[in-house]
């Protein structure tokens, strides 16, 4: 869903008469709502956050709250709605949700101090930070297990190039591309941001719009933040360098949208720097190119049905860490291209299968270890508390464990041993001051203090026991009173209001107020069944523990900023350490899946081999041993046959519900594992490095877009067959079903004779068109395949095996049967596929192979060639006619002419 929200200011107030009279809050209100147009406005009014207007409205439907009114504004009702502040967040992570932005509105003094100026004195306010979707950092908000991308899309005028920046605030990293319009979708879907930011002219363009609004959210943006003479130095002021030379190199496009990613980063976070890593060039090329569909079609993280539970990702997902998971999902999102990268990630995985005990060690390890970049963020944007830097001691310290298991082990791998080199970054000496400066017990936020242990600053200590102290004077002070007075029951309390007081109980309370005690006790309130009063005694006592508080408070502050700045100067090496543990959650994880679930390491090369032995399909597999049912593996081999130069179609016949669908997917699914640098449910694998995985499963509508089940299909095919190399892999599963019989046969047939003449890349075909299967004869790279059943007195049996040969019939009515038709509709239909077979024996397309020539030499006959018909002559010589300038025997004259030119009967 896209939401561009247009939640506009409501109209500047009048200038104050009688009955148009606006107070000063609201005054107030309607100018900060005016400076932060677009924005969901939340003003803080006490322990609430009050919505007004438009935006009550907004928010009462969003959320579920209930709308009231607060006084009138240009005489009508103000619709009002308020969140408490201690919920604020799970209300903003509801919004968030629904792609709208919110401005948060503080009270930047207290009431007390606004008073002061006069007693209509509004408290001063004022925006402190938008929330936008791609501009999280709160865990609560976050989705630990995902990244958080917001990204900016800048295209030149009239350019058909486009320039990519994204950035995930809560680890620091920032990226930045280029790539043709056409492959924008394609990017997009690989990244999948959480928010996107724009031009409103791009936002308009009818070329990007229908992509645009497919997205969760997208924010449209004037065009200052994405001017392209500035984008330079704004990238210079951000990162505080004089030139971006030394940071990256980076195309124009590509800083455009960079700087605009900046500058809405600042907007958002107003007056908070949010540290950023340089941007750094995604190579181009470097990683499998998949289009949206074909992540749908394969349910690479969501199933169609839009669940986690059942994707590829879910199923090989055994990471321990939120971080491990994040890189998971990054990496399935982009797998490499590179024989050597996937090589290193390889080795990797194979050194924790081979050795169990460090697997299990590490393992362990890296469960008890901290999400440190999230804390990390949240700490450099000033939004951190206690609890964030305890995790960063502890996340070195895990670095610690995890370095002494490793450093037992000889001959590590590379990339094993880069992320060892990426623990020992981050200074120990922060870990062990953090480990003296901070508290067992943590408060969650900085500002509720008692968070620095005793003894790590001795002036502290000194405060608080003078805190302390007061306190117990309060006690003995209790104890003193109640023998002056003779009350035994009297108490010393305190409240917000009052601050410390003595309470005695109703019968008690005149006694207090006569003399001689009412010369000490000063009365101050009188409730249902107790009165309460002040001391002068007391009033100093207080003062004094206030200011022993207040200055204990202030010091533990202090000590915070000064490790928040340790961990500000050591960030780059606490990130790199943050990634190095990610690195080994994932390659444990994928070792330990690959043992569990006996996957092999797969061989792969820059050949145009694809040679599965014994595979399977890691999903299906997981979902059938959950039932005690096992997965029959089948082989595939699409390489160049002997002398030949490109690979294999294999076109796949067989029953319903034999295990077409699953065979085709199981085979793009382990090429994509073995490209992101996993092993492969095979027995064993040889794949020469494939460049684009195309894939065309199942049919859906799409009546969102207003496609038809068969258009989406002709859609995709489309993209197929116009872009598929010889590297690419494609999977199309039973084209042209969505049409009527013949219909969809010719297009197939077609579709085949464009992949192998053409397109010449390694396929798998599943089909219902027996008569597909003839064209193995014309062709020499198509290779029929088919799925083998039994029949058994009248019913089918599936054997899920893949073996050379074509399929008969599709035992459509027998699995109809199966799924519970009624036994009168499977009688009927037995007989009329009789009828149907017997017409059709001796007529079907097995003539066509004959009668048709190839596809490739059609494709050279191009229509214009063709010399013009009758029809077309007779058209031309109509044309040329002026009826208006003829006279009437001119126009008799043109019609015996045109008579004249009609073949004779
Ligand atoms: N190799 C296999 N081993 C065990 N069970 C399998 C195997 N392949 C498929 N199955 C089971 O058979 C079911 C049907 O498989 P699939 O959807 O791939 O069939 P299909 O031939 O594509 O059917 P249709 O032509 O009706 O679309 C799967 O849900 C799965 O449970």
């Amino acid at each position: 869903m896209t939401i561009q929200q247009t939640i506009t200011a409501p109209e500047p107030p009048a200038p104050a008469t009688d009955d148009t009279k606006v107070s000063p809050m609201m005054q107030q209100y309607l100018e900060i709502k005016a400076a932060n147009p677009g924005l969901l406005l939340f003003y803080r009014m006490g322990d609430f956050y009050e919505i007004f207007f438009e935006d009550a409205e907004l928010a009462s439907r969003s959320l579920g709250i209930v709308l009231t009114k607060r006084g009138k504004h240009q005489g009508m009702d103000i619709p009002m709605c308020g969140v408490p502040v201690v919920r604020a967040d799970e209300y903003l992570h509801r919004l968030i949700a629904l792609g709208i932005r919110v401005a948060v509105c503080e009270q930047m003094e207290d009431p007390a101090e606004a008073k002061k100026r006069g007693s209509k004195s509004v408290v001063r306010r004022d925006v402190v930070r938008v929330v936008t979707p791609g501009t999280l950092t709160e865990d609560n908000l976050l989705d630990a297990r995902a990244n958080n991308y917001l990204m900016a899309i800048a295209r030149a005028k009239g350019g058909d190039r486009i320039g990519l920046a994204w950035i995930d605030i809560s680890t620091a990293e920032f990226i930045v591309t280029e790539c043709a319009t056409g492959e924008l979708g394609a990017t997009l879907a690989r990244i999948n941001p959480n928010e996107v930011i724009v031009t409103d002219a791009l936002y308009s363009d009818p070329d990007l719009s229908q992509l645009l609004r497919e997205l969760s959210a997208v924010t449209p943006l004037t065009r200052d933040v994405f001017d392209t003479a500035t984008a330079e130095r704004r990238l210079c002021d951000y990162f505080a360098v004089a030139t971006m030379d030394g940071l990256s190199a980076m195309s124009r496009l590509e800083a455009t949208a960079a700087a605009a990613c900046v500058t809405y980063v600042e907007r958002t976070q107003i007056g908070k720097r949010i540290p950023l890593s340089p941007p750094t060039r995604e190579a181009v090329g470097t990683t499998m190119a998949i289009d949206p569909a074909t992540r749908a079609n394969l349910e690479l993280t969501r199933t169609l049905g839009g669940e986690r539970r059942g994707s590829l990702l879910d199923a090989i997902d055994c990471t321990v860490t939120a971080a491990g998971s994040r890189l998971l999902a990054q990496r399935l999102a982009a797998p490499l291209t590179d024989a050597a990268g996937i090589a290193r990630r390889h080795d990797a995985v194979a050194a924790f299968v081979a050795d169990s005990g460090l697997r299990d060690d590490l393992r362990s390890a890296l469960k008890v270890a901290p999400d440190m970049s999230r804390a990390l963020a949240r700490l450099l944007v000033g939004r951190g508390g206690p609890r964030d830097l305890v995790c960063i001691r502890d996340g070195v310290m895990a670095a610690d464990q995890v370095l002494d298991r490793l450093s037992a082990v000889e001959n590590l791998p590379a990339e094993i041993a880069a992320a060892m080199a990426g623990l020992r970054r981050p200074s120990r000496e922060l870990a062990a001051t953090f480990a003296r400066a901070l508290d067992d017990e943590l408060p969650l936020m900085k500002r509720d203090g008692g968070f620095v242990r005793e003894g790590f600053e001795p002036v502290l200590d000194e405060t608080r026991n003078l805190r302390d102290a007061s306190r117990l004077v309060v006690a003995s002070m209790q104890a003193r009173y109640a023998e002056d007075t003779g009350v035994k029951a009297l108490k010393i309390r305190h409240n917000n209001v009052l601050g410390y007081f003595v309470e005695v109980t109703a019968q008690h309370g005149d006694r207090l107020m006569q003399a001689p005690l009412n010369a000490t006790f000063i009365h101050r309130q009188t409730l249902a069944g107790q009165v309460r009063f002040t001391t002068s005694e007391l009033g100093e006592i207080e003062a004094k523990i206030a200011n022993a508080g207040d200055r204990a408070l202030g010091l533990e502050l202090e000590i915070f900023e000064r490790l928040a700045a340790m961990v500000a100067d050591d960030s780059d090496d606490l990130y790199a350490a943050s990634h190095a543990f990610a690195q080994l959650d994932v390659a444990t994880a994928l070792a330990k899946l690959a043992v569990d679930d006996n996957y092999v390491r797969p061989e792969v090369d820059e050949s145009l081999l694809f040679a599965i032995e014994g595979g399977r399909h890691p999903v299906v597999e997981q979902a059938l041993r959950r039932d005690g049912q096992p997965f029959i593996a089948n082989a595939s081999d699409l390489s160049p046959g002997p002398g030949q130069k490109s690979g294999q179609i294999w076109l796949i016949t067989g029953p319903n519900m034999a295990g077409k669908s699953t065979f085709l997917r199981q085979n793009a699914l382990i090429a994509l594992l073995a490209q992101i640098g996993s092993f492969v449910p095979a027995s064993r694998a040889r794949i020469g490095i494939v460049d684009r995985l195309f894939s065309r499963v199942g049919a859906a509508d799409d009546l969102a877009r207003g496609r038809s089940t068969f258009m989406v299909e002709m859609v995709e095919t489309a993209v197929i067959l116009n872009q598929a190399t010889e590297r690419a892999l494609v999977i199309l599963d039973e084209i042209g079903r969505g049409t009527a019989t013949f219909d969809g046969l010719s297009i197939a047939w077609a579709a085949i004779e464009h992949l192998h003449e053409s397109n010449r890349c390694r396929a798998l075909f599943a089909t219902h068109y027996h008569e597909l299967t003839q064209l193995s004869a014309k062709l020499p790279r198509l290779f029929n395949a088919t799925v083998r059943v039994k029949e058994w007195h009248g019913d089918v049996v599936f054997l899920h095996e893949v073996l050379p040969g074509s399929a008969d019939r599709s035992y459509g009515i027998q699995v109809a049967k199966l799924a519970g038709l009624p036994p009168a509709v499977i009688t009927r239909a037995k007989a009329v596929l009789a009828k149907l077979e017997a017409q059709d024996r001796g007529q079907g397309a097995k003539g066509l192979i004959d009668d048709l020539p190839l596809f490739a030499i059609t494709s050279r006959a191009p229509e214009e060639e063709r010399p013009p018909s009758e029809a077309d002559l007779l058209m031309e010589a109509v044309k040329a006619l002026h009826p208006d300038e003829m006279s009437p025997r001119e126009a008799l004259d043109a019609l015996y002419a045109l008579k004249a030119k009609l073949p004779k009967a």
